[in-house]
């Protein structure tokens, strides 16, 4: 493999989101890419791209993510600049990544998976099992507030949207009792004085691809390809394969809350899947387990089966 190494008078463009968790992400990407060929800091430069989501996020930040678009919102400006030659990869959350690429783009390069699991966030309780009857609870993520309706239908979910920041800025002011946040942006950003309850997946079966940071390319930038296949985690990219597989099955344009995670024990590669109703009335969940091999079989099979048992009316589909 011969490589023409990025350098200061030619550095490796890495676009990104500007918020603080993505900034984290890039920096990550970056350090990983200097150290396995051992390249200075400006041998890359970090491009700061806002994308829609963010700036209708903040224009119209009451009104709930999903009615101002799709998954697409914050990737659409990353992938065209990237397209354009603008950047040469992206550094992305995996969980708000569609599972389909446009053409001419590649999502294969995993880093290693930080925590899966969600954490329940309050200054006055310590799990959802604690919190008082009618307790009001902040959440923008559709799975979560099914998730929690399921187990008790009593609290008061409220929009809560933002970034991470903003989240724990609205719980301090007191407008909910309590939050949810992926364990693995907590521990990116660093945030030991954040009050954090990791949430066992039993509990809570976290979002596809939770933790998981994902690297897009140009899918004829050999330079980029080569230099991703470096830092590429196989484990991580094994357990994503399965779940996406579940994800593209289940087709993830749908507004009904999906959950998934994959885990590998050797060879063997355990699946969990759940699907819900919005308002939590009903939950679906399966778990099997295969040959890492036949992952992304499992999670296609899953998605059939759970589709079957929920029968038709229990999807409701984005027009
Ligand atoms: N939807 C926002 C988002 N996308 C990725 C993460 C956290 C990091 C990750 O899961 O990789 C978060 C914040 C959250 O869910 O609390």
């Amino acid at each position: 493999m011969k490589i023409v190494l990025p350098s200061p008078a030619s550095p490796l463009k890495i676009g990104t989101r500007g918020s603080p968790l993505a900034l984290a992400q890039a920096f990550e990407t970056r350090r990983r890419l200097g150290a396995a060929f051992d390249l200075p800091e400006d041998a890359f430069e970090i491009v700061v791209i806002s994308t829609t989501g963010d700036n209708r996020a903040m224009i119209e930040a009451d009104r709930p993510l999903k009615e101002i678009g799709n998954k697409g919102l914050f990737t659409k400006e990353i992938e065209e600049a990237m397209l354009r030659g603008d950047i040469d990869i992206a550094v992305h959350s995996t969980k708000d990544m569609p599972v389909e690429q446009p053409a001419g783009l590649v999502l294969d390069t995993f880093l290693p998976r930080e925590d899966v699991r969600d954490a329940f966030i309050s200054p006055s309780h310590s799990a959802i099992r604690d919190l008082p009857q009618g307790a009001v609870v902040g959440t923008s993520s559709l799975r979560r507030k099914a998730q929690l309706l399921n187990r008790r239908p009593d609290l008061n979910v409220v929009e809560f949207r933002g970034n991470v920041q903003t989240r724990l800025r609205k719980l301090s002011e007191g407008v909910a009792e309590c939050t949810f946040l992926a364990m693995a942006g907590i521990r990116r950003l660093n945030m030991a004085d954040v009050p954090a309850t990791a949430i066992s997946p039993d509990d809570m079966l976290p979002a596809i691809a939770q933790g998981a940071i994902g690297i897009e390319r140009r899918a004829d930038d050999t330079r980029a390809g080569d230099m991703l296949s470096a830092i590429h985690h196989a484990e991580t990219g094994l357990r994503l394969a399965a779940e996406r597989a579940l994800l593209a099955a289940l087709d993830g344009s749908c507004e009904t809350p999906i959950a998934g995670l994959a885990e590998l024990d050797g060879n063997t590669l355990r699946l969990r899947g759940e699907v819900l109703r919005p308002d939590g009335s009903e939950a679906i969940a399966l778990d099997r387990s295969g040959d890492v091999a036949d992952g992304p079989a499992l999670g296609t099979q899953m998605a059939c089966d759970l589709l079957a048992q929920a029968g038709p009316g229990f999807f409701a589909w984005r027009d």
